[in-house]
């Protein structure tokens, strides 16, 4: 049986749909779950999705942060669920203290929309296992509040530990700390990323991979490793 991922949508969320397609392409189901139950319908993992909830009043991924569902993501993930977080989801995922730092406005104060070449740092964890260490790849990236934050400490403890999971290649679109771009867990269970894996799963949607020959389906992967992940383990 395919393993069932759940996408949570949220007041304000744009790309619920899409995160729906990639594990669908990946070979998962996609159940869709909403962000006032207090119940995770028994799913595999769970999916944050990106967006504008509570159009980024306080911070972005503030107030989510406090949906009655984001308690039982948070038990979940603290018990090994697999919980990946996109764009708006890693600001929810930092904003719940799943992962450590935070995102702000990025460092030129405008929104951000373009290709983004990132480089996989960490390809241990649930959500990174069918990537290469080391891969470059190109997905979307388009954000206002990218900007990855966190005390000397942290970051020392955050690269120190392998807790990158993706570093921004070439550009670092949002003034990032060590052009940091996705974050893992130590568990590697819980993976967050600013930039948009599920916008990079068909051809003729994603990156135009004729001007930066990308594949157009360097976001496959992320939904890949979870989903076989999963089927490994049953
Ligand atoms: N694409 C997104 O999920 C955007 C996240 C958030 N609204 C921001 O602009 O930073």
């Amino acid at each position: 049986m395919s393993p069932r991922v759940g996408v949570i949508t949220f007041p304000g969320s744009l790309d619920d749909r899409d995160a729906q397609r990639a594990v669908r392409l990946a070979g998962g189901e996609a159940v869709a779950l909403w962000h006032g139950e207090h119940d995770l319908h028994g799913v595999d993992a769970i999916i944050l999705p990106g967006g504008f909830s509570y159009g980024d009043y306080l911070r972005a991924g503030a107030i989510a942060s406090h949906s009655p569902i984001m308690a039982e993501v948070i038990t979940a993930a603290n018990t090994g669920l697999p919980v990946l977080g996109i764009c708006n989801g890693f600001q929810m995922l930092t904003e719940a203290h799943l992962l450590p730092g935070g995102l702000i406005r990025n460092d030129h104060g405008k929104f951000v929309c373009r290709d983004q070449v990132l480089r996989v740092e960490n390809n241990d964890t649930v959500w990174t296992n069918a990537y290469e260490k080391n891969a470059e790849i190109t997905i979307p990236l388009k954000n206002g509040e990218g900007g990855f934050i966190a005390d000397d400490e942290t970051l020392a403890r955050i690269e120190g530990e392998g807790q990158v999971a993706f570093r921004y290649v070439d550009v670092n679109p949002n003034g990032s700390r060590n052009n940091i771009a996705g974050l893992t867990n130590e568990r590697g269970n819980v993976v967050g990323l600013m930039p948009h894996p599920e916008h990079a799963v068909e051809l003729g949607f994603g990156p135009d991979t004729a001007t930066h020959m990308a594949s157009g389906l360097d976001g496959l992967p992320i939904f890949r490793s979870a989903v076989e992940a999963l089927l490994a383990r049953v």
